[in-house]
């Protein structure tokens, strides 16, 4: 077992990095919850490259199966030939197994390579009934396949079957089935209870040929069963695929099918009794929890105040004394636009807004300057196509903070997606004095970028009070407000010029709902 001792997750090899790898042999659904697809979706989730030799294709879906169709053995023996020959796999998982012939031909195979760890799921019937393998498959499983296994995972019919029409009723009639299936060869014996009768729990009867183990876990209530044995049998072969220890692999399967039953509870794919669950799922919502506190919600961008300094100087204001008044007028986000100041001041007016903006549960963010935001801890940062590129700052800001970027054309607004932004800016929608030698795109213009964009999108440039309805109006529905610099900060009364924008705002948006 040389092999598979030292393929931890990833092990390196010079500068060569080896990954802990699967080979499944089973079936294809092309329903897509068990089999093959299981294999993969398990494997993936727990972070395992996972090779297949497709054994048999079927036509199944959350009803049931309603074909097979076997693929030759020759051409079983093919795939086999073609990973084993060439990939470094650390452990064979089996499913369906639809004939006598590729059960031989894969034995064949596993003899060549007597290294490689063999978990064996024996597939015969699926849970809606159906037939995945004869009776006639039973022989060759007793007297060849499972004495070269490293672990068995039988569910309560399987293991009935195997043992010649045993009763399982009860935990203990699963702890004789483990130790009667133990006696046929197998290294080690999983009685997977999940069908098992009137039990609260979901029991496992785990057997290494001395100890018993009842692994229990909580019954998930749910119709999403589908490939829960795929995955699991799957699951303890990715674990070994990283060097963990059998009993332990089976306990870190089990955790995960559970955890993966509960997360997809209430999912709907198709209309039979029985549904797959999503094996990613839990990945999913890990993903949204670490963003939960500021995740971007668009609408924020109703009425988005960017300060200038300049601005600010001529009408002799101070910055957060600006950003005070934008809020009060109804400003739903700021952005600190301050491409004079010098970097120290420019923390210290930073930290002090985003106080003012934290109390009114505002999103303060700073143009360009992903330092200066790092160093305030500003909820993100704003760029043009010529500043840090959106990637660059996504890696340095991390998945929790805001990153917009200024997009002019389809081409970059696509590229905003891809590369990670939270939302674009649009424009100049109109002519601005703002910015120097900047192109106008007009109504046009922005309606494009839009399109090409799934990302939230604000409009900026020459807008005020008297055409801000006008740019609402284009009927994107990811056009989610505008930005505003000289319609707020060149005029004598911020707070008052805020409210008349905001007023403009709410009436379109209360005239389109
Ligand atoms: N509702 C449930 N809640 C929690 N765990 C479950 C539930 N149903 C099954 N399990 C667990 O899932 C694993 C697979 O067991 P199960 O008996 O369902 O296998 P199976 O019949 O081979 O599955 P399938 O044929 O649908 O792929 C076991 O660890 C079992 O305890
Ligand atoms: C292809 C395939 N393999 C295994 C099972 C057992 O769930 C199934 N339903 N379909
Ligand atoms: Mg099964």
């Amino acid at each position: 077992m040389a092999t598979r001792e030292g393929a931890a997750t990833v092990a390196a090899e010079g500068s060569k990095i080896r990954v802990a790898h699967v080979l499944t042999v089973a079936g294809s659904d092309s329903g897509g919850g068990a089999g093959i697809q299981a294999d993969l979706k398990a494997c993936g989730a727990r972070g395992v490259y996972c090779s297949t030799v497709i054994t048999a294709l079927t036509a199944q879906n959350t009803a049931g199966v309603q074909g097979v169709n076997m693929v030759s053995e020759e051409f079983v023996a093919e795939q086999l030939k073609s990973v084993l020959s060439d990939m470094h796999v650390d452990v064979v998982k089996t499913g369906m197994l639809p004939s006598v012939g590729i059960v031989k031909v894969l034995l064949h195979s596993l003899n060549e390579f007597p290294h490689l760890a063999l978990v064996v799921d024996p597939v015969m019937v699926s849970t809606s009934g159906d037939v995945l393998a004869g009776p006639s498959i039973l022989e060759v499983f007793r007297e060849e396949l499972l004495p070269r296994a490293d672990i068995v995972t039988p569910n309560l019919r399987e293991a009935s079957t195997l043992l010649g029409g045993k009763q399982i009723e009860t935990v203990a009639d699963m702890h004789e089935a483990a130790k009667l299936l133990h006696d046929m060869g197998p290294r080690n014996v999983l009685v997977k209870g999940g069908d098992l009768p009137g039990s609260f729990d979901a029991v496992d009867v785990f057997f290494d040929g001395e100890e018993f183990y009842e692994l229990r876990s909580a019954r998930v209530r749910t119709h999403n069963t589908h490939g829960t044995g795929c995955t699991l049998a799957s699951c303890i072969a990715a674990e070994l695929a990283k060097g963990s220890p059998t009993l332990s692999a089976v306990k870190v399967a089990k955790r995960f099918v559970e955890t993966a039953l509960d997360y997809s509870k209430e999912i709907v794919v198709g209309d039979g009794p029985q549904g797959p669950f999503d094996h990613f799922l839990m990945l999913k919502r890990e993903m949204q929890g670490s963003r939960k506190h500021w995740i971007f919600e668009p609408s924020r961008l109703f009425l988005y105040a960017v300060t200038d300094s300049v601005m600010n100087k001529n009408w002799d204001r101070s910055i957060t004394d600006a950003v005070k008044a934008a809020i009060e007028g109804g400003a739903t986000i700021v952005q600190l636009r301050e491409k004079e100041a010098e970097t120290g001041y420019f923390i210290e007016a930073a930290k002090s807004c985003l106080e003012v903006c934290r109390s009114h549960g505002v999103s303060l963010l700073i143009n360009d300057r992903v330092d200066v935001a790092l160093a305030c801890d500003a909820d993100g940062v704003h760029v043009g196509q010529s500043d840090m590129p959106v990637r660059v700052a996504r890696a340095l800001l991390g998945p929790d903070k805001i990153i917009g970027v200024s997009c002019k054309t389809p081409e970059q607004a696509h590229r905003a997606w891809t590369d990670g932004a939270d939302y674009i800016g649009c424009g100049g929608v109109y002519p601005t004095n703002t910015k120097a030698n900047n192109k106008t795109i007009g109504l046009d213009g922005l309606k494009a970028v839009c399109l090409a964009s799934k990302l939230p999108v604000v409009a900026i440039g020459g807008i005020g009070p008297s055409n801000a309805g006008a740019v609402m109006e284009i009927g994107a529905p990811n056009l989610k407000g505008v930005a505003v610099v000289s319609a707020l900060f060149d005029r004598e009364c911020i707070v008052e010029e805020a409210r008349k924008l905001r007023a403009t705002l709410d009436k379109g948006k209360t005239s389109n709902s």
